[in-house]
């Protein structure tokens, strides 16, 4: 065992050690109290810990550790690996993804036929509707690089009608799984149907003298909704297309009901049971019976199926994972996410090693009996993991767009619980956590400008009473549908999405983790540092990022060794304990981010 570590990690090891009189039993007894003690860690009175007083709390700041934690050779490669031993991580925050639900089969345009029947009625089947496309978030997932890979989602199309009165099959539906915590908001959309009803509308409206002279045919994308029999050439297909009734009015699927009104804008911050729709297939195309008349009882023509709408969102991942790890660069970030989880990151012992935040998922039952660590509310199912973005490393000034600057800023306010890691053998660690919370407030600060400034100019914008006519639209792009024939599509309004709403980050639950605790002559840096922490929590002395309402309960100094995976349980069950504390709150239905609330939900136990 690394002596370094004793008056850290295992002062009770040390004070058992120096007490113990019968050095024949010592090493036994020590054991078993450690052992004992590292499974209280683990335990529901763990992660209740929360609750008590901070005495408490400080001493169980020094619980020791089981000497079954020693870090077996694998162990110690996979937390101290050679540089080029990581998996790459694609991840994707933010990405624009264009659906389009499948349009509607085409109707059939066909007579029966028997043995003593050479002319029988019309028997044509209508066309099956298009798919939907459904939306889902699931947990498990973290990032939308798939979606971004993608692009464009389409449902598949109705199949057409056939003779015999057979309808045609319905299109695919396809579901979109992405992760808890995305916000989806609609940047434009094109929906043939919405058009050809508002031109009807518009129609209608009209003084009934100009509207008996204006141009009652199908306008747009499908301007010719109409099948022909295939059979009727030359005369007879000029007669057909000469004496066609008016056409149909463009129909909607039932579904179409449980479409979210557009714009479309969904938050979709817990895990979903059942998807929900984001777009309705189109309806399938009228076979010919149904233009049978008295006067045309064989009608030779069918209708094709409506177009399906097509949407263009926006995908932002709100919240990136429940703790993201803060620190300046080359701090152990990404060796405490090695840690902690089964995440293969990349480490080096340089800074900026990490370019890209990675989520890693804790574990805490693995479902083969006793839970690793029991959390969650009573009522509820209990937590089985957490997750924790490994973020960037943070220099001076990234607020004013230094180093990774605002990216690494954007993810840092997008998790749940600020983790600050600090390496305890750099120089000060009391100036390194005040320095990261200066930038962090300064980012806070700049954005809620920011937010200002753009409901300012959204008011200067607004131009008083009545409607600006909109300008008029060009058709811009052709697309062709499946049959091949020209689909005209607008150009894209020019419609900029505000910022996402975010909660304050200086108000969010934030703890430390005092990092590479094996080095020599770092007890000092700890002490210093937990007795600062101390002063903040008690509100002795300003809080670090300068805030008034910034979060003041119940701040842990957690000292770890990453690389030996020592002392990181506490950073699980800490981690779970804040949790539990959150959603008790949020369904106690109080603000979560209320820095005077010490009132903590009951834990399972
Ligand atoms: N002795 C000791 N070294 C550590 C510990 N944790 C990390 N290190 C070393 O510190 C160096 C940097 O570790 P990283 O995990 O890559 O640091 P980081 O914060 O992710 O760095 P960036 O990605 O550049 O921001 C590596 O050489 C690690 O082996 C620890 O607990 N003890
Ligand atoms: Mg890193």
């Amino acid at each position: 065992m690394n002596t370094t570590m004793m008056p850290f990690l295992y002062p009770c090891l040390l004070r058992t050690a120096c007490r113990a009189t019968k050095p024949r039993n010592g090493p036994q007894r020590i054991s078993t109290c450690a052992s004992k003690r590292s499974l209280q860690t683990s335990s529901p009175r763990c992660a209740a810990s929360l609750s008590k007083t901070d005495s408490s709390r400080l001493s169980s700041s020094y619980e020791p550790i089981s000497p079954s934690s020693t870090p077996t050779e694998s162990r110690r490669r996979r937390l101290d690996p050679t540089p080029d031993d990581y998996a790459r991580n694609i991840f994707v925050d933010k990405c624009t993804l264009t659906i389009a639900a499948g349009s509607g089969g085409n109707g059939c345009v066909s007579f029966h036929r028997d043995a003593f029947i050479s002319d029988g009625p019309p028997n044509g089947g209508d066309g099956g509707s298009g798919g939907n496309v459904w939306i889902q978030a699931l947990p498990g997932h973290t990032s939308l690089h798939k979606l971004a890979r993608r692009g464009t989602l389409k449902a598949a199309r109705g199949v057409s009608g056939q003779g015999k009165s057979q309808g045609g099959r319905k299109g695919e539906d396809i579901c979109i799984q992405v992760p808890v915590g995305t916000v989806i908001r609609e940047v434009w959309r094109s929906d043939p149907v919405a058009d050809e009803e508002q031109r009807l509308a518009e129609l209608k409206a009209l003084d009934p003298e100009v509207a008996a002279v204006a141009d009652l045919e199908r306008r747009g994308p499908r301007s010719n909704p109409w099948i022909m029999y295939p059979g009727a050439v030359g005369r007879e297909a000029k007669d057909l297309e000469s004496n066609l009734p008016k056409p149909p009015k463009p129909r909607r699927s039932h579904l179409f009901a449980l479409q979210p009104p557009g714009p479309i804008t969904l938050d979709l911050d817990k895990p979903m049971e059942k998807p929900v729709l984001l777009a309705a297939g189109a309806m399938g195309g009228l076979g010919n019976p149904h233009f049978a008349t008295k006067e045309l009882p064989k009608p030779k023509y069918a209708t094709k199926g409506e177009l399906g709408i097509r949407l263009k969102f926006e995908l932002e991942l709100k919240l990136l994972a429940d703790v993201g790890l803060v620190g300046l660069p080359n701090a152990g970030k990404s060796t405490l996410l090695r840690a902690i989880s089964n995440s293969r990151t990349r480490i080096g012992d340089w800074a900026f090693t990490t370019l890209e935040p990675s989520i890693g998922t804790v574990i805490l039952d693995n479902n083969e009996g006793r839970p690793l660590v029991r959390s969650g509310i009573e009522g509820q199912p209990p937590r089985t993991h957490f997750t924790v973005a490994d973020i960037p490393g943070l220099v001076e000034d990234a607020h004013l767009d230094r180093g990774l600057g605002l990216g690494f800023l954007r993810h840092v306010e997008r998790a749940r619980i600020l983790a600050f890691v600090i390496d305890l053998s750099s120089s000060d660690p009391v100036t390194t956590l005040q320095s990261l919370w200066k930038e962090v407030a300064e980012y806070e600060n700049l954005r809620n400008i920011e937010v200002n400034e753009q409901s300012e100019s959204r008011s200067v914008e607004w131009t008083g009473f009545g409607k600006q006519s909109p300008a008029p639209q060009t058709p811009q792009e052709n697309f062709v549908d499946e049959e091949g024939q020209e689909i005209l599509m607008y150009p894209e309004p020019t419609r900029q999405l505000e910022p996402l709403k975010l909660p304050p980050i200086s108000a969010k639950p934030w703890y430390v983790i005092a990092t590479k605790a094996d080095k020599e002559n770092t007890q000092d840096a700890f002490r210093k540092l937990q007795t600062y922490v101390a002063s903040v929590e008690a509100g002795h002395i300003m809080h670090p990022s300068q805030q008034k309402n910034a979060w003041r309960n119940r701040v842990a100094v957690i000292p770890v060794s990453a690389i030996n995976g020592e002392g990181t349980e506490r950073v699980a069950s800490w981690t779970a304990g804040l949790l539990d504390s959150m959603q008790g709150a949020s369904m106690a239905g109080k603000d979560v981010f209320s820095p005077m609330d010490r009132t903590r939900p009951r834990t399972l136990e």
